[in-house]
This record gives structure tokens, C-alpha cells and sequence, in this order.
């Protein structure tokens, strides 16, 4: 994208109604806009983190042997009548009424609705076990929206749902997708930490909390020092095969909500190892049984002809929350510090002298050869304004070239993240940059 055409709404000065860093950055960074409270519309550089962040999780889901369908975000009120959730939902829900004064409501998440799907669906436990998910926007009508995309009211979320014949194979399908949160949050560079939980109007009995530890974190969490260190991409590099190894591992130390602290636990940790901090809630996965199956009649064949209801569980990752959580886990006091599987553009091509035969030609080679993948700011703004603009909105790379260096094919390469520059041939630039 050549920046001279771009629609980038940089701000020059800090809105005064952000408070947090991740929101002041997006919106100086011109990722997002508010449109009304908790609402916002996502910007040609935001839309492209959101895509990217939503590919990886999609990818694991895949992964983890999840099947993606798409659900409507607007929904019968019949159906969480069948629940019994409509009346006990609260203000949370925003409830519309259709021009045939049919009651209907904004999706705050879906567990209802894919059951009724999955009931005209399955017949017989050959039908199970199956996991199906969407990424799709969820309206909360939270009293108080705050914090940008970290706390909306209309936000991108992807729910999976698992059915299963009997406990055990939930509880498998549960491990299965920790497993999958594990490694998703990881390939994003973030440390998410698997919490114990409690499972709130979802329900049920099983429940973790996928934390990302930042002072600016709503959620106060206690957890093991050595769960710090653990490398899950290390321990499980293929997503695949048995996920109890992992999953063991990664409940074998304490870590737990504020809600579910067990103070006698956690006495029982040496002092070293204690560790209190804010965090993030990045993704929450429930167990929660026949919570929804057994109200809305779902049942199947077992294999001696009996009727079964089968097992469910639920798993939700905020995805647009997780820009936010990103940028919380990954800034200066420049800007916004992208990691490389998430950036919106790998490279920003800084011309430092727009018009000078050496540093055009240099720089629109280098645009070339990075088709989809780098920006080009080849407005006729001076250098300063040019990194200013680089450091904010957070590209990994920032390729430098001016005329002294484009008369001897020389490229500086600077690492947003570190600092670091290096002197390159345009082969040896675009090698580090892919
Ligand atoms: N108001 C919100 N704004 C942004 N993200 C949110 C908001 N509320 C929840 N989320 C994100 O969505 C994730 C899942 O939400 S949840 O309520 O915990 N779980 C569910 O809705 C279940 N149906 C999982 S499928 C949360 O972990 C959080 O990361």
C-alpha cells in the first residue's frame, strides 16, 4: 500500500477518553473509530491485524479438529426461552423486536443456537463426537463500555461448541481445545496463562480462563512462577496426537481467577514460586454437561438403541480483544510493537527523498518484490515524520533508504522491536524482511 493513497487517520495527540495504553495507541495508530459506545469500526490497518489474528485461531481450531460454520448474529428469543437463559440473561442482551413483533435479539454468544442446528443434525452417537465453531461479532450490552476493543459491547469472538456421547469424551474434547488455546495464543507471541475458573452465566462445572499478564489486566490472578517459563509451541510443535502431555504439564502448577482462589493452595507454594498479577482474559473454556441438550431435547441413538444426551462443552477467544491484549504485551513509549505473525504489514518502506532518481527506484524495487506485505511512504513528508509514523502504527521491520545509500544499493534495515539496524544489499534486506 503506498501511503500517499493510504486512508491511515494517524492522531497526533492522545484521545482524552483513553485510558489504557492499547486503546490510546489504536486509535492514534488509525486501526479503529468509535461509532457509538463500546462500538467501533475497524480501519484498513486494524481490519488487517483482525484477519491475521483470526486466521492463526482459526487455524488451530481447524487444527484441533474443529469444524467452522457460520451462525446469524441475530436470533429467536424462542430459543433461549427453551434454555430458560432469555429472562436470566439481564441488560446484557439487546433484545429487537421484527416488524412482525416477533421477539429476537443480538447473539451474546450461541450456545443455544448450535444446539438447535446440531439437533436437526445428529441422530446417533455416530454422530459424535463433532466440534463446530464460527468467528462471529457478539453484542453485550455492557454498562460500562471501556478500555476500546478490550471491554465493547459489539465485539469479534469465535465460540466452539463440542458435542460428545458421554463425560469422558467431553472431558477429551475439552483437552483437546486447551491444547489448541495453548498454542494459538502462543503463535501471537503472547503468554497466556491457564486459569481455573469460574464458569458464570455459560455454566457448568469445568472451566479455565486464558490469561495475559499486563498491569492494566481486569482480572487479578495467583498463579506458579515456573508457568512463566513453559514453551508450549516447544513441548508441541504439531498441534496433534494425544494433548494430555500438554495439558498435564500446563495444569500441573497453581494458577487460578481471583474468583476460584484457594487460599490453603497457595500457601502451599514456596514464597519464591508465588506469583500475583493483573491479566487479561483472552480466551475461557467451559464444561458444562447436558446444561443446554437436556432443556432443548437433544438426543441420539446410543449404541444399544437408548436415547443419550449428549455432552457439551463450550470455547470462546476474544478476538478483537486480543489487538488490544497484543498491543498491552507488545509497546514503547513510540508506539505500537506488532509481533511478525500478526503485523498488519511485515515492512514499511521509509523514502526518505521522494524525487531522487536513486532512492524511487531503490525503494519501488523493494515494493515490488514484497507484493501484499509492505507499505510505502512516499508522501513528500520529511524523514522525521516518517519514522514517527513507522514506530507508532508498529511495523516489525522499517526498511530506510535515502539517496547517499540508494546510489550504492545499500538498504538500512531497522528492527522495531530491538532497534537494531543493519546495512543491506536489497537480496539480503528482502531476505531478513520474508
Ligand atoms: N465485552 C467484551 N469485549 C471484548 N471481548 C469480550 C467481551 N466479553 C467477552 N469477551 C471475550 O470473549 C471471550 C469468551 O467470552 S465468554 O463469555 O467468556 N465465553 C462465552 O461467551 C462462551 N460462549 C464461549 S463459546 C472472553 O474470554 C473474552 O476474551
Amino acid at each position: 500500500m503506498r501511503l500517499s493513497r493510504a486512508f491511515l487517520p494517524t492522531l497526533k495527540e492522545t484521545p482524552a477518553e483513553a485510558q489504557i495504553v492499547s486503546h490510546r495507541l489504536m486509535l492514534r495508530a488509525g486501526l479503529i473509530r468509535q461509532t457509538s459506545a463500546g462500538i467501533y469500526a475497524w480501519l484498513p490497518l486494524g481490519l488487517r491485524v483482525l484477519r491475521k489474528v483470526s486466521e492463526i485461531v482459526r487455524q488451530e481450531q481447524d487444527l484441533a479438529g474443529a469444524q467452522e460454520i457460520l451462525m446469524p448474529t441475530v436470533q429467536p428469543a424462542e430459543l433461549w426461552r427453551e434454555s430458560g437463559r432469555y429472562e436470566d440473561y439481564g441488560k446484557e442482551m439487546l433484545r429487537i423486536t421484527d416488524r412482525h413483533d416477533r421477539e429476537m435479539l443480538y447473539g451474546p454468544t450461541n450456545e443455544e443456537m448450535v444446539t438447535d442446528i446440531f439437533k436437526g443434525y445428529a441422530k446417533s452417537y455416530r454422530d459424535l463426537p463433532r466440534s463446530l465453531y464460527h468467528i462471529q461479532w457478539k453484542f453485550r450490552d455492557e454498562i460500562r463500555p471501556r478500555f476500546g476493543v478490550m471491554r465493547g459491547r459489539e465485539f469479534l469472538m469465535k465460540d466452539a461448541y463440542s458435542f460428545d456421547i458421554d463425560a469422558e469424551g467431553a472431558r477429551k474434547s475439552y483437552r483437546l481445545m486447551f491444547r489448541a488455546y495453548l498454542r494459538t495464543f502462543a503463535r501471537m507471541g503472547l503468554k497466556a496463562i491457564p486459569m481455573q475458573a469460574d464458569t458464570g452465566p455459560i455454566g457448568g462445572d469445568l472451566s479455565h480462563e486464558f490469561i495475559i499478564l499486563a498491569e492494566t489486566g481486569e482480572s487479578v490472578v495467583y498463579l506458579h512462577k515456573d508457568l512463566l517459563e513453559f514453551d508450549v509451541l516447544a513441548q508441541d510443535p504439531t498441534g496433534t496426537g494425544d494433548p494430555s502431555p500438554v495439558v498435564d504439564f500446563w495444569t500441573s502448577r497453581y494458577a487460578a481467577t481471583d474468583e476460584k482462589h484457594d487460599e490453603a493452595a497457595w500457601d502451599a507454594i514456596p514464597a519464591e514460586a508465588q506469583v500475583t498479577a493483573r491479566g487479561i482474559e483472552v480466551g475461557h473454556i467451559f464444561y458444562f454437561g447436558t446444561k443446554y441438550s437436556k432443556p432443548m431435547g437433544l438426543t441420539v441413538a446410543g449404541p444399544d438403541g437408548t436415547p443419550v444426551v449428549p455432552e457439551m462443552g463450550s470455547y470462546g477467544i476474544g478476538v478483537s480483544r486480543l489487538l488490544a491484549a497484543i498491543i498491552e504485551a507488545g509497546h514503547d513509549e513510540e508506539g505500537i510493537i506488532w509481533p511478525d505473525a500478526v503485523a498488519p504489514y511485515a515492512c514499511a518502506i521509509l523514502n526518505l527523498k521522494p524525487g531522487d532518481a536513486a532512492a524511487d527506484a531503490l525503494c519501488e524495487q523493494l515494493y515490488a518484490a514484497l507484493p501484499g506485505e509492505a507499505v510505502y511512504d512516499d508522501r513528500p513528508e520529511r524523514a522525521g515524520a516518517k519514522f514517527a509514523d513507522a514506530d507508532l502504527i508498529g511495523y516489525p521491520w522499517q526498511a530506510i533508504i535515502g539517496p547517499r545509500g540508494a546510489a550504492k544499493g545499500v538498504v538500512e534495515l531497522k528492527r522495531r522491536a530491538t532497534g537494531e539496524r543493519l546495512e543491506l544489499s536489497l537480496e539480503d534486506a528482502l531476505a531478513k524482511i520474508r
